[in-house]
C-alpha cells in the first residue's frame, strides 16, 4: 500500500508523526523522531526565552491515557530556530515549528524572525497558549483569536497552522471556523489539543498524580478520541480550503484510519508516543497498513474523509 502524503508542497512518506510536546524539547528528542519511521517532525511549543515549567510531577499516564500540567518547559525559540536551520529538508521529513507565546507580542516576535530567517519549516501557532489575565486561553475567545491571527498574518505572510484546544458546542464549531476561513494563509488546523483541566485520582494514596494546578492537567490518549475524532470531521466539513491534521488518542493503526476517515491529512501522536517510544511509529505504520490492505485501500485517498453516516 500507499502511505505518501502530499500537502502544503510537502511530500511525506506516510501520514504519521510527533505532537507537539512529545519527543521534541531537545536536539536529541527531535532527532530521535526524525530518524525514526515518522514521517515527519514538530518541536516542542516555545516561547523567546528558554523555560523550566512547571514543578514535577506534572506528568502521568494511566491506563486509559495522560494527564499533564507541563508548563511549557523549553529551549527557548532561538534553539529551535537553529536547528529549522540545519535540518536536513532534502532528507523528505517536512519540519513544523511549534510557537506558543505567553502574549501576542511573544507571538509575533518569533514570526517576524520565523519570517526573516526564511527558512522551509512552518510554524504551527498553539492557541492554547495564554491570554489576557482574567480570559479564558486564546482558542476559546474567539474575537481575540481573530485579533490575533490578524496581526499574525501582517507578520507571516507563508503558510501556517494553528494547533486548536478541543471545542464541544456545535456554536464554538461554527464560530471558530468563520475566524479561520477569514485568513487564507492558515493553511492547516491540528486537532486537538489535550482536554483542559482535567482530574486524575489515585484512590490508593487518596490524592492527585500531578503537583501543579493541585492536580489539574491536560488529558491525552485515548480519554480524548471521541472529542479529537469530532473536532477532526466537524473542521474538515467547515475548512474547505485547509487541511486538519489529526491528533488525539491513536495508539494504533485503527484509530489512526479513523482520524484520517474522519478527514485528517496527516495524523500526530502524543501519549502513545510517550508511554512506547519512537517504535510505535513503525507499528502503528504496519497496523494502518495492514487494515487497508484488507479493506482493499491502495492509499489514503482512497478512503480520507469518506467517513459514512446514517
Ligand atoms: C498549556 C500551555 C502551557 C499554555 C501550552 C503548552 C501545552 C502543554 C504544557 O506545556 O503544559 N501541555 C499540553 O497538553 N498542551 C499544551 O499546549
Amino acid at each position: 500500500v500507499d502511505l505518501s502524503v502530499s500537502w502544503l508542497g510537502l511530500a511525506m512518506a506516510n501520514p504519521l508523526y510527533n505532537a507537539s510536546g512529545v519527543m521534541c524539547r531537545s536536539v536529541a528528542e527531535l532527532e530521535q523522531v526524525r530518524t525514526s519511521a515518522a514521517g515527519a517532525v514538530i518541536t516542542k511549543s516555545c516561547t523567546p526565552q528558554p523555560r523550566v515549567g512547571n514543578p514535577e510531577p506534572r506528568y502521568c499516564a494511566t491506563p486509559l491515557g495522560s494527564i499533564n500540567s507541563m508548563g511549557l518547559p523549553n529551549a527557548g525559540y532561538p534553539y529551535y530556530r537553529d536547528y529549522a536551520r540545519s535540518y536536513p529538508y532534502a532528507a523528505g521529513k517536512p519540519l513544523f515549528l511549534s510557537l506558543s507565546g505567553m502574549t501576542l507580542d511573544e507571538n509575533l516576535d518569533m514570526l517576524r524572525d520565523l519570517a526573516a530567517a526564511e527558512l522551509l519549516c512552518l510554524p504551527e501557532v498553539n492557541l492554547s497558549c495564554p491570554n489576557l489575565p482574567g480570559k479564558p486561553q486564546l482558542g476559546y475567545d474567539f474575537q481575540a483569536c481573530s485579533e490575533a491571527l490578524t496581526q499574525i498574518t501582517r507578520v507571516y505572510q507563508g503558510p501556517f497552522g494553528v494547533k486548536l484546544p478541543p471545542y464541544f458546542d456545535q456554536v464554538h464549531f461554527a464560530q471558530m471556523a468563520a475566524v479561520l476561513n477569514a485568513f487564507p494563509g492558515l493553511r492547516f488546523v491540528t486537532c486537538i489539543n489535550s482536554i483542559g483541566n482535567g482530574l486524575v485520582i489515585d484512590v490508593e494514596r487518596e490524592s492527585v498524580v500531578i503537583k501543579p494546578k493541585d492536580g489539574l492537567g491536560g488529558l491525552g490518549g485515548s480519554y480524548v478520541l471521541p472529542t479529537a475524532l469530532a473536532n477532526v470531521r466537524e473542521f474538515y466539513r467547515l475548512l474547505p480550503d485547509k487541511h486538519v491534521v489529526g491528533c488525539g488518542g491513536i495508539n494504533s493503526g485503527r484509530e489512526a484510519f479513523m482520524h484520517i476517515l474522519a478527514g485528517a491529512t496527516v495524523v500526530q501522536i502524543g501519549s502513545c508516543l510517550y508511554e512506547e517510544g519512537e517504535g510505535a511509529f513503525a507499528r502503528i505504520l504496519d497496523e494502518l497498513s495492514a487494515l487497508m490492505v484488507q479493506k482493499g485501500y491502495q492509499r489514503l485517498d482512497d478512503f480520507r474523509g469518506k467517513l459514512k453516516t446514517l
